[in-house]
């Protein structure tokens, strides 16, 4: 877990080896301070060097331990043994030295880092602070503005940025640890006094520093409280001795290691790498399935979606055909790609790369890629049209896939001589910002394409998910009935600011009347024309807030009728200075109209609390993901959180809606859907899912066992 060899004769070399990031589980903490004390304790050695196996220093103190009784020796007395050693001790850092990693090496006198290494704590992303000294001693090596940035956001810092800091004392391009090696044999006998970043005396930070990221921290953080711990413990670092900073540290540690927030961060962390893991139930799954290379790429239709996604493709440096048959759509999508480029290429100080984007009309030209992506509007028709061109004009191993947001991906499928090929890439908008990627696998989806996707969004810098096939997939159809409830509570006397403050103090960035006045109204109303659920398709012998059997409300419809799309309109669920404006305010027309909505359908208006707000919108959203799950289009409860976390702005320190479910307990979650299915039984989808109940009735396991509860895949290969 930690080896130890002499070189030179008088070098002492500990190498981390806990594959695949050496992280600083009970074992490997054990092994350096027995590796240290010895090199200590031998005449022969005169300095120590400690490096990581495999091109990688340290990922951290071992995270999985974080959940169980902490075993083994505490990182803290083993870093001060070092830092108080009479020896020299080099860090040598190759791939990255994170969080506990790096208050290793800040414990040695020295830093070599290879110049493609990265550096950084990024403890708080987890729900904790550097509790190993982190937050004493970076201030007191970088100042403390520096350290204050790069401690509260978990920042990474490549190798030439952390020498500019002074992280490191040296960037080499050559082998770290031989560099290193002869780094601390030319610094034996020079004093370690000043090296020992403990005894070093910080001055003092800029007037207000503290009050200002504080107040920046709690307007940003949407009630995540580690960064708030990690303010205090740095302002202790620059306000009291080592010694006590080191307590006060420990202390804010404390408050944070057992914390919901710092579950929810973790589980976090290991779902999203749970996701990439991924498996169908037909048995294929990323460990058997091989993708294949994607050089050359095409997008069909130059919309904001198109745009996003060919900016994405270009950005890997994959080549693109960018093809629009609307030649006013292909002229500004051109003009804006080829502007987000060159921003690009300015930020990077590179050259723009749109020599890698060809734009066309002409579907004809994209005979010869390997992989095309259609991101035309939702209609299914055209959708159609397309599918069935491009299994002619495509080369027969090229893979045809869809940017629907909704539509069925077999039926697209079932239209081209090569359904295997065909899968759903669903980005999210803007595609060229935004983390997420559903991959939404058909029935006849091969595994080469699914893998295939999975691999190119990985490319592309994207949290894949893979997902199966059914109206909005995971993401939108559990969206569908959060936004329907939100419309309800409106009926029966919430205002939009009302729903909106509830949610953004539970921690979305944007309530969901926010969210729709940015994206459009217009969207969800092309979407319900097309349900049928409004326009021409309606059956106008139900009762007017009566759709397909069951409730709904017009309201959405009311306001776009009226023009009121939302920003783009100046007016939606709130009111914008002028067409395009950002700062919603709130409406009094739209409280009228509401008013007089209500009387006349003879909807008395009531109090709704915060807690009903909250209750009503997301244990609808979380019904459906246990539904989801037992339809098997989710493999697993990680899957639907990575989607909510990156896609809907569900807040990260609540890990996600399964997670929250978990969180506030199952038979609270079923006791409060069965109180509301019954208070609207015309709801279907408050009825609670039969795998909600299956859970309870197990004794509510915790979420890390929920797949054994669900339908095993079963292998059709
Ligand atoms: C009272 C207690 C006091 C304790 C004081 C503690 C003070 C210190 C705290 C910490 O150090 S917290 C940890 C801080 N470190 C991090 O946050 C780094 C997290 N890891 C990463 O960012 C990345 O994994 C990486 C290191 C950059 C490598 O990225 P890469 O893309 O190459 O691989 P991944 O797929 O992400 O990871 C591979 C594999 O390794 C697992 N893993 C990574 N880091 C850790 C870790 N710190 N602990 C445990 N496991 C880790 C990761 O889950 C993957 O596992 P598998 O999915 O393959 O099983």
């Amino acid at each position: 877990m930690a080896k130890y060899s002499r070189l030179h004769g008088s070098v002492g070399l500990i190498s981390l080896a806990n594959p695949p990031v050496n992280a600083l589980s009970s074992v490997v903490r054990h092994a350096i301070s027995e590796k240290v004390a010895k090199a200590f304790r031998d005449p022969e050695v005169t300095c120590v060097v400690i490096c990581g196996e495999n091109g990688v220093f340290c990922g951290g103190a071992d995270i999985r331990e974080f959940a169980s009784t902490m075993r083994g020796p505490p990182l803290v007395p083993m870093i001060d043994a070092i830092e108080e050693g009479e020896k020299p001790v080099v860090a040598a850092i190759e791939g990255v030295a994170f969080g506990g990693g790096l208050e290793l090496a800040l414990g040695c006198h020295y830093r070599i880092a290879h110049y493609k290494a990265r550096v950084g704590l990024p403890e708080v992303t987890l729900g904790l602070l550097p509790a190993a000294g982190g937050t004493q001693r970076l201030p007191r090596l970088t100042g403390v503005a520096p350290a204050l940035q790069l401690i509260t956001t978990g920042r990474h810092v490549a190798a030439p940025e952390a020498l500019k800091l002074g992280i490191v004392d040296q960037v080499t391009e050559q082998n770290t640890v031989e560099v290193a090696v002869q780094f601390a044999k030319s610094v034996v006998g020079q004093a370690l006094h000043n090296r020992r970043l403990s005894l070093r005396q910080l001055s003092c930070p800029p007037d207000g520093l503290f009050e200002e990221t504080m107040a920046q921290i709690k307007q940003r953080a949407r009630g995540a409280v580690a960064p708030i711990a990690c303010v205090q413990a740095v302002k202790a670092a620059a306000t009291l001795p080592f010694k006590a900073g080191m307590d006060k540290e420990r202390d804010l540690m404390a408050t944070l290691f057992n914390s919901g927030q710092a579950k929810a961060l973790q589980y976090s962390f290991f779902a999203q790498r749970s996701v990439a893991k991924w498996n169908l139930p037909n048995g294929a799954h990323s460990g058997i399935s091989k993708a294949r290379a994607v050089h050359r790429a095409a997008v069909i239709g130059l919309g904001t979606m198109g745009r996003g996604i060919v900016v994405s493709l270009v950005r890997a440096g994959i080549s693109v055909i960018a093809m629009e048959t609307n030649e006013k759509q292909l002229h500004t999508g051109k003009k804006m790609v080829i502007a987000i480029l060159e921003k690009d290429a300015q930020k990077h100080n590179a050259a723009p790369r749109a020599d890698l984007v060809h734009f066309t009309e002409r579907l004809s030209d994209l005979s010869n890629v390997d992989l095309v992506i259609e991101a035309v509007y939702e209609d299914m028709v055209l959708k159609k049209d397309i599918f069935k061109q491009l299994s002619m004009i495509c080369k027969p191993d090229a893979f045809l896939c869809t940017n629907t947001s909704a539509l069925n991906v077999d039926e697209l499928a079932a239209v081209t001589g090569r359904p295997e090929m065909v899968v759903g890439m669903h980005f999210f908008a803007p595609a060229h910002v935004m983390k997420l990627l559903e991959v939404v696998y058909g029935q006849h989806s091969s595994p080469e394409a699914v893998a295939t996707a999975m691999q190119l969004g990985k490319r592309l810098g994207k949290v894949s998910v893979a997902v199966g096939n059914c109206p909005g997939f995971v993401g939108n159809r559990m969206m569908k009935l959060y936004v329907e409830q939100a419309h309800f509570l409106l009926e029966e006397g919430a205002t939009p600011e009302q729903v909106d403050e509830a949610l953004e103090e539970f921690g979305f960035a944007m309530g969901i009347f926010k969210v729709s006045d940015l994206s459009g109204l217009d969207v969800g109303w092309r979407v319900r024309k097309e349900a049928g659920l409004t326009g021409a398709g309606v059956d106008w012998k139900e009762p007017p807030r009566r759709r397909q059997g069951r409730r709904y409300s017009p309201l959405a419809d009311l306001l776009c009728e009226k023009g009121h799309l939302g920003q783009k309109t100046s007016r939606g669920w709130y009111l914008y200075e002028k067409p395009g404006g950002r700062d919603p305010k709130p409406d009094q027309g739209l409280h009228s109209f509401l008013v007089e909505y209500r009387s006349k359908y003879g909807l008395k208006a009531r109090r709704i609390d915060k807690d009903e707000v909250l209750e009503r919108c997301l244990f609808s959203l979380i019904n459906e993901g246990f539904c989801i799950l037992d339809d098997g289009i989710a493999s697993g409860p990680e899957d639907v959180d990575v989607i909510y976390v990156h896609g809907y702005g569900w807040p990260r320190h609540r890990g996600g809606p399964m997670f929250y479910a978990d969180m506030v307990g199952l038979s609270k979650v079923l006791e409060r859907l069965e109180f509301y299915h019954q208070a609207h039984p015309d709801v279907p989808y408050l009825k609670p899912s039969p795998l909600l109940r299956k859970l309870v009735r197990n004794g509510s396991p915790p979420i890390r066992e929920w797949r054994e509860f669900l339908k095993r895949p079963h292998s059709h290969l």
